[in-house]
């Protein structure tokens, strides 16, 4: 593994939101009804931004080859039919935790720093270059670990919600390694020299920071 590698992966190994106490309680049984359905409703928000961010993405990226891999990205959320993909399988997370999909489709009830963090990571990719873009998505590399352990807390914890709800993370695990692998490739191809790396992991450490404030801001609650 390059030096260069290693510093990547050592920015989520520290500020990855597996470490935010929302998180930990949530692996050992302790929110409550209340803070889970919080929490669904106010990820289903960074949810529905990912095909946006990935579209911004797709439009920077100048090769058939580059293109058709994002293009994978926005149909596994999109789906490829209606009634298919992540964002509709978050929809029925949500109905397993007794919230309905048109309270979720409405965004009644998320709140402000929850809206301010995905806003940030949509302008990253907005307004970033492509490297920085797609190296803010490798907190995808922490990201199937922490779903087992979801998993696992679920369905130890919190059996109020039908397991079939769960069938989005289960899908999750596979594509985001998936995801992370491709897109640890191209940063390592793309950051050439020392400044280019330098901007990977800045872009990185931002996306941990909006992972983190969006949790902030759900342990907080209010409304
Ligand atoms: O539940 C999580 O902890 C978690 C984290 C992340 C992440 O690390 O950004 C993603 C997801 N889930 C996820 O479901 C998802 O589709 C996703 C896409 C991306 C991305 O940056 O392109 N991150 C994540």
């Amino acid at each position: 593994m390059s030096d260069f590698e290693a510093e990547l992966r050592a920015v989520p190994e520290k500020r990855y939101h597996h470490l935010h106490p929302f998180n930990l309680r949530m692996h050992a049984g302790e929110l409550s009804e209340q803070e889970l359905r919080r929490w669904i409703l106010n990820r289903f928000h960074y949810q529905r931004h990912i095909p946006i961010k990935d579209a911004l993405i797709m439009a920077k990226l100048e090769t058939p080859e580059l293109r058709r891999m994002w293009l994978r990205r926005i149909q596994d959320h999109d789906g490829a039919a209606e009634g298919e993909g992540g964002i509709e399988r978050w929809l029925r997370l949500g109905e397993a935790a007794g919230l309905r999909r048109e309270l979720l489709l409405s965004g009644e009830g998320v709140l402000p720093g929850v809206r301010l963090a995905v806003e940030g990571y949509v302008n990253l990719c907005r307004l970033g270059s492509p490297l920085e873009a797609v190296a803010a998505s490798l907190t995808e590399l922490f990201a199937p670990d922490l779903m087992r352990t979801r998993i696992d807390a679920f369905e130890k914890h919190y059996r109020w919600i039908d397991p079939d709800g769960l069938r989005y993370f289960r899908i999750r695990v596979d594509q985001g390694r998936q995801d992370s692998g491709e897109a640890l490739a191209l940063v390592l191809d793309w950051a050439r020299d020392r400044a280019d790396q330098e901007r990977a992991i800045a872009a990185l450490s931002y996306k941990c920071d909006v992972l983190w404030a969006l949790l902030d801001a759900v342990d907080r609650g209010g409304s």
